[in-house]
């Protein structure tokens, strides 16, 4: 049992204090057995020193406004998905009653190890991500969890309930690219959801252009991929003469199989060298993205947040919004500048709940309508250190709604490009 340092929980005490979760409890059998329902009897009597206490204080800092999505309900919708690609949802496993000689006993409370043991140690965690073999994102889940056992999800929605539904242990998803910048439909399902950012990995992202054998990119008149892998090449496409419509799908080595199944000798796939091999395809051009620098940053997630520490690079992800005033972005920047805290990302989305505020003004000149946010930003500290817990105080001053979306380690592997000058014919 982890327990938090006194400073820790003293700040978050006092993050909560007056602060009541708005939050409706979900009664599902998946979310509210697992520990999902944020009991709002936690927050009126502070953070105590439990595990169990630092993870729902983690998850909400404060919120008066609705959960996004209310209406959402990420664990029914999931009754769709029982299985993913062979992994069965340990709902429709469950032995609920125990019989034993003549006397029928009463059903044994569940226990967290009854809906799906947590992998016990040497045992592989199963990694969800979207997409087929050979996407980004599986060779980022195998970068994440070397020992894991990659789990495709069609959609990144199913990768969110493949974990809430413990069909999946940890999810890994894309959430910005240097080139093609963030993929904001992540950003949204992070708030939807209730799981927390326990890491990150940065990769590398070399692209290829794939063709049947023996077709010439001559014959083209199509390139499919996913929308990032399209974004991330556009101009180097251009330079090699390729200007044919262009297609997204939902994955690069989706676009690959589609291609080879198909049989189209009039479509090249933009996707990774192992989704050339996987789906017999050839390499047409390699190393395409615009800039060899190309690297897609990828969180891993998970049902219960890591403990926060000190001793190694930390990031924390936040998400927030205000009532009113644009002074209130520059207050809470400033909150972190005057600590010397450095934020190496910021990304505003509409507020769903709320998108439009409308102001009548006094002087009769009619009606403003501005447009409402809900802010991401990424800083580089830890929720152990004193000095982000201050700012969250304080940032939480000038909001009305804040989510502490994870603190976990900083990726710092060393930097390898995904390809050299050289292998793109430059
Ligand atoms: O299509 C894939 O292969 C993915 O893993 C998705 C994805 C993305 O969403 O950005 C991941 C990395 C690359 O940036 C391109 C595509």
């Amino acid at each position: 049992m982890h327990t938090l340092s006194p400073p820790y929980s003293n700040a978050l005490s006092y993050l909560h204090r007056g602060s009541e979760p708005t939050f409706r409890v979900v009664p599902t059998r998946i979310t509210v057995k697992c520990g999902y329902g944020f009991e709002s009897s936690s927050f009126s009597q502070g953070v105590g020193s439990t595990r169990t206490d630092w993870q729902s204080a983690c998850a909400i800092l404060s919120s008066k406004v609705d959960s996004q999505n209310e209406d959402s309900n990420p664990a029914a919708a999931g009754e769709n998905i029982a299985a993913v690609n062979g992994h069965k949802s340990a709902v429709t496993d469950l032995n609920l009653v125990h019989v034993s000689g003549e006397k029928t006993l009463p059903p044994k409370p569940l226990t967290i190890s009854d809906l799906s043991p947590a992998p016990m140690h040497g045992s592989q965690l199963r990694v969800a991500y979207q997409g087929v073999p050979g996407a980004y994102s599986e060779a980022a889940a195998g970068k994440a969890y070397p020992n894991g056992e990659a789990i495709a999800c069609d959609q990144f929605e199913v990768v969110f309930q493949a974990v809430e539904l413990w069909i999946a242990d940890r999810a890994v998803l894309p959430v910005e690219n240097s080139l093609g910048g963030s993929i904001h439909r992540n950003y949204d399902l992070l708030l939807r959801h209730r799981l927390h950012i326990v890491g990150e990995v940065q990769l590398p992202v070399h692209h290829c252009l794939l063709a049947l054998p023996g077709v010439r990119s001559e014959y083209l008149t199509r390139v499919i991929s996913h929308p990032q892998a399209l974004a991330q090449c556009e101009h180097t496409l251009t330079k090699l003469g390729l200007n044919v419509a262009r297609e997204a799908v939902d994955d690069t080595a989706g676009a690959a199989e589609f291609v080879a199944t198909n049989n189209l000798r009039d479509t090249a796939a933009i996707a990774s060298a192992r989704a050339a091999d996987l789906y017999g395809l050839q390499i047409l051009a390699d190393g395409i993205q615009d800039d060899p620098n190309n690297v897609t940053r990828f969180v891993m997630l998970a049902r219960e947040p890591i403990i926060p520490r000190t001793d190694r690079p930390f990031k924390t992800s936040i998400v927030f919004a205000h009532d009113k005033g644009t002074s209130v972005l520059f207050k809470v920047l400033s909150a972190f500048a005057f600590r010397n805290i450095s934020l190496t990302k910021i990304e505003s989305r509409p507020h769903r709940n709320r998108p439009i505020r409308i102001v009548d003004d006094d002087k009769n000149e009619g009606t403003a309508k501005h447009f409402e946010y809900m802010f991401y930003v990424d800083f580089e500290a830890s929720m152990a250190e004193v000095r982000a817990q201050n700012a969250l105080a304080e940032v939480q001053e000038f909001t009305s709604f804040l989510r502490v979306l994870g603190s976990y380690p900083m990726d710092m592997t060393p930097w390898s490009p995904s390809a050299s000058p050289s292998s793109r014919g430059e």
